[in-house]
């Protein structure tokens, strides 16, 4: 039985590290540390909470370029987007150090005299969390640092593909000194370790970023213990370019959102949908872009997309092409690959794709990859119906200078995230998640913690109420 992850470059097929996978007799063992620790913690003022936080996000600052460096080795993605995401990871430790001394709690005026109400909040208990490999270090500390800052300990389970980021940021929360039960890393394969922490008893929330199947897993399996959840899942996010939109303005953006992580990304512009005015010249200036971006080693400072994380990745990104070449979409540029099975290491060139129509995968799943299908819509509604029509609803964009447009387009897109003129949502400060099954809850901003938090009301009776 294998007994470790192999961390492998997915650049160059490379073994990075082996990982040692911990036994279930190890999870259960820290899933009672971080129990036993919990009351300890808890008790602990938000302001020393704070502090501690504070200091953690010190500390990953100080080894930025270290911590970069290993999660490009392992993710593969750019190095610049690396060092991106250490001070975006950075950004969620910070709001949430200061957010832990704003747990406010409130008093209801009582229905007699006698009586006074008043509501605090705890927090839920120990937290599970479960991270993916596109995000190795944000995904961690947006569930971590709320977790901390309410008052929760704190177990991640992180990415099979790319553990030794998640790793690195655990060892440096104890540099920093927030105490070794608090917050813990095991490592393993997602469905046993998943099935160890759906069951155990001691753990009072699972957050979980990764896919939607994966997701629903969860939310069954943390039915028979009531846990609360949240739940960060898939997107297919549409680009809506209206007629009167700024065409360069939307050509900047669709590409700033479309080719971070190699299109890897949760809110990744999925689907493009283009007013049939403006169609072709959008598809001409956004190839006229991507033709000049450089794909390659994420070490290499030219290099502005990455490999894919692995076959199964490259596999599906290649079945959206060809399915869409099939059914009759153009390809203007890419629809190159440099793969090798046994090396193992999948590089998509961007490719952008017109003559697209909803009967394609492409424009009915998450594709994941550094693909740009572009469809024309002749009326808002029409666009409104093709981006609502899918089961997810995480991101959405649109563009237009138009404010009637804009509203009408803000308030009938069923999504969690719109984006108007703004191909770049994701912020520490705002509540970021998704509306039906791209998931339940938010991360960031006041709400981000709201979901580790119970809330408890004190009814006190018997109060005189006459002269005392
Ligand atoms: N909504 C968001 O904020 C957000 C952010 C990042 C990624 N995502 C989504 O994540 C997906 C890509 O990530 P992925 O391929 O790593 O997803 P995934 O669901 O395969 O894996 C995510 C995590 O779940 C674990 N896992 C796998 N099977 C499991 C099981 N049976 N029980 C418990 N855990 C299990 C994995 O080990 C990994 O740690 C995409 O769908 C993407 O949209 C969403
Ligand atoms: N890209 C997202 C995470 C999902 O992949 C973010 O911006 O936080």
């Amino acid at each position: 039985m294998t007994t470790v992850l192999h961390v492998i470059n997915p650049a160059t097929g490379e073994l990075v590290e082996d990982v040692k996978i911990n036994s279930e007799e190890q999870i259960k063992a820290a899933i009672e540390r971080g129990h036993r620790s919990f009351k300890q913690w808890a008790k602990i003022n938000a302001h020393e909470r704070a502090r501690l936080l504070k200091k953690w996000s010190d500390t990953i600052q100080s080894n930025k370029e270290e911590i970069a460096r290993v999660m490009t080795l392992e993710s593969g993605k750019p190095l610049r987007e690396s060092l991106g995401e250490v001070d975006y990871a950075t950004s969620y430790i910070d709001w949430y150090a200061e957010e832990s001394k704003r747990l406010y709690g409130r008093t209801i005026p009582a229905n007699t005299e006698s009586k006074r109400i008043v509501v605090s909040r705890q927090p839920v208990g120990l937290v599970a969390a479960i991270t993916p490999w596109n995000f190795p270090a944000a995904m961690m500390t947006r569930k971590a640092a709320p977790a901390l800052a309410a008052g929760c300990t704190f177990i991640v389970k992180p990415a099979e593909d790319t553990p030794l980021t998640t790793i690195k940021l655990v060892e440096l929360a104890y540099e920093a000194g927030i105490p070794k039960d608090v917050m813990q890393c095991v490592n393993g394969y997602g469905s046993n370790v998943g099935k160890v922490f759906t069951d155990s008893k001691y753990i009072r929330k699972i957050t979980f970023t990764g896919s939607t199947p994966v997701g629903k897993l969860l939310i069954k399996n943390s039915a028979d213990t009531i846990k609360h959840i949240s739940m960060e899942l898939g997107g297919h996010a549409p680009v809506i370019v209206a007629e009167d939109a700024d065409l360069d303005l939307a050509v900047a953006q669709t590409f700033a959102s479309k080719f971070r992580n190699a299109g890897q990304t949760c809110i990744c512009a999925n689907r493009v949908l283009v007013h049939e005015s403006i169609a072709k010249e959008f598809a001409e200036k956004l190839t006229e872009e991507v033709k000049k971006l450089k794909v390659g080693n994420g070490l290499d400072e030219e290099t502005k997309v990455g490999p894919l994380i692995n076959e199964k990745g490259f596999d599906k990104v290649v079945s959206h092409v060809e399915d869409a070449i099939d059914k009759g979409a153009q390809v203007l540029c890419g629809n190159e690959y440099n793969a090798n099975r046994e090396k193992g290491y999948y590089f998509v060139y961007p490719t952008i794709l017109t003559n697209v129509n909803t009967e394609m995968k492409i424009m009915q799943e998450e594709t994941f990859g550094p693909i740009v299908p572009i469809t024309t819509f002749s009326t808002l509604e029409e666009a409104v119906e093709i981006a609502n029509s899918t089961q997810y609803g995480l991101a959405s964009y649109f563009f237009t200078n138009d404010y009637r447009t804009g509203t009408y387009l803000y308030e009938q897109l069923n999504f969690g995230i719109v984006s108007w003129n703004d191909g770049n949502p994701s912020a520490a400060n705002v509540p970021f998640g998704g509306m039906k099954e791209s998931g339940l809850g938010r991360e960031g901003g006041m709400e981000g913690i709201e979901p580790y938090l119970e809330t408890k009301y004190l009814s006190i009776g018997g109060i005189p109420t006459g002269p005392y």
